[in-house]
């Protein structure tokens, strides 16, 4: 039997796969977790005038000072302020022209139009926020190939703009295929089970802003997965999950062969996810995943969604990485790489009950994956683990 492909090659072979998509432009909020397409330079300068951080006294010198008006946010007070002289003013208010430091009213006493200082006189500077300390007009604030979250939705916005490049979605179909599997959950005869992994995988690829074509379930049967997979034609990728093993019914690399597809690679050398496939038929790349449930997930998070992110633009498309302190022994591992569920309190890692591949159960209640290099040593409770963070 030929070596099983390592995570890291079969990874690799997925990213050379990645065709750029094409550049569209989308109002702002319709790209949260999407990828900006190009850098993003500020139109504007923030703040657009030195303001103050507090509300209290803008102030011109040393104390008492005599009061001469108020600047509010939106309302700058228009005249110099004089030596002496101070203005009310409110946090993100302009400073006006002479005031440079602003007193807190905590630390103020106003008197007949005079304040004076309480304590803690103010040093030049305090409690102001000096024009274009955040950005200026100009600026580079979003690099390509940044996930626009919030943070990032609002800096676009905040520097200026309304539409932002990202790149066009990709349209992916998501295959469930087995003669076991019933659309209606709760619609399942004895011999059936709800066919989950199409809606799993389907939200996983949505929350990177894919759109989805949902395709069956299909039974086995040649003639019903030819016709299955006629419907995903022209579609940027396909991903399917069952009969990908060596079963006599296991019908899915024929299938996909059959339509035109080339096998780019089968198997990788991980635990689950082994019998993963990967092809390409015209423009349409194909994972054909395992069936088993947490298989499915485990090569949709290693593989469909690196490849998804990096076809989208993203500029770090693999899953986040972090080190974490083992709250239990590990046994050795095999010959393969292997992901064990885990969960992690912020303190330590355990693994999940269950470590079969067909456990629902245990991967919803998992917050992590513990990556265990094959043929690695025995660990004891202490020891530092890599994990993913789901
Ligand atoms: N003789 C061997 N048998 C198996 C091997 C092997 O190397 N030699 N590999 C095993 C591994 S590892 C895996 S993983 C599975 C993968 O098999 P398939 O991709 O062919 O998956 P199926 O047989 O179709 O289904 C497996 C399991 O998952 C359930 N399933 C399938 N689709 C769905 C769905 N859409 N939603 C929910 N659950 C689904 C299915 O009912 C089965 O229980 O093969 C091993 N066998
Ligand atoms: O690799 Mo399979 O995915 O172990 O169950």
């Amino acid at each position: 039997m030929a070596a099983l492909l390592s995570l890291e090659d079969a990874q690799s072979r997925v990213l050379d796969l990645v065709d750029p998509r094409p550049v569209i432009t989308l109002p702002v909020d319709r790209c949260i977790g999407r990828y900006l397409a190009e850098d993003l330079r500020a139109n504007r300068t923030q703040p657009p005038a030195d303001l103050s951080a507090m509300d209290g006294y803008a102030l011109n010198g040393d104390g008492p000072w005599q009061l001469v008006g108020e600047s509010r946010a939106g309302h700058p007070f228009a005249e110099p302020v004089g030596a002496g002289e101070c203005v009310r003013i409110s946090t993100g208010a302009s400073m006006p022209e002479g005031a440079d430091r602003v007193l807190i009213q905590e630390n103020a006493e106003v008197e007949g139009g005079l304040v004076k200082c309480t304590h803690d006189h103010p040093d030049r500077g305090k409690h102001v926020r000096r024009r274009g300390f955040d950005f200026a007009k100009g600026d580079l604030v979003l690099k390509a190939g940044v996930r626009i979250g919030p943070a990032q939705l609002a800096l676009a916005i905040g520097s200026g703009h309304a539409k932002l490049p990202v790149m066009q979605p990709l349209r992916v179909g998501v295959l469930d295929s087995g003669d076991e599997l019933s659309a209606n959950p709760e619609d399942c005869g004895p011999d059936q089970i709800p066919a989950s992994n199409g809606a799993m995988i389907s939200a996983m690829l949505a929350e990177l802003g894919c759109e989805i074509v949902r395709i069956g379930p299909v039974g086995d049967d040649p003639d019903a997965l030819a016709e299955a997979l006629a419907t995903a034609d022209g579609l940027d990728m396909l991903v399917t999950s069952g009969g990908a093993s060596v079963g006599d019914h296991d019908l899915m690399r024929p299938a996909l062969e059959n339509w035109g597809a080339h096998i780019d690679f089968w198997k990788v050398a991980i635990k689950p996810g082994k019998p993963l496939m990967v092809a390409r038929r015209e423009k349409t790349v194909i994972f054909g995943l395992p069936g088993n449930p947490v298989s499915s997930f485990v090569t949709c998070l290693l593989f469909v969604m690196p490849y998804a992110r990096a076809a989208m633009g993203a500029a770090a498309p693999m899953p986040f990485r972090a080190v974490a302190k083992l709250g239990c022994d590990l046994a050795p591992t095999g010959s393969r790489r292997e992901f064990l569920r885990g969960y992690w309190d912020g303190t330590t890692v355990v693994t999940s009950d269950s470590q079969d591949s067909s456990a629902l159960a245990t991967l919803a209640a998992s917050n992590c994956l513990i990556d265990r290099p094959a043929e690695s040593t025995a660990l004891a409770t202490g020891s530092r683990v890599e994990c993913i963070l789901l």
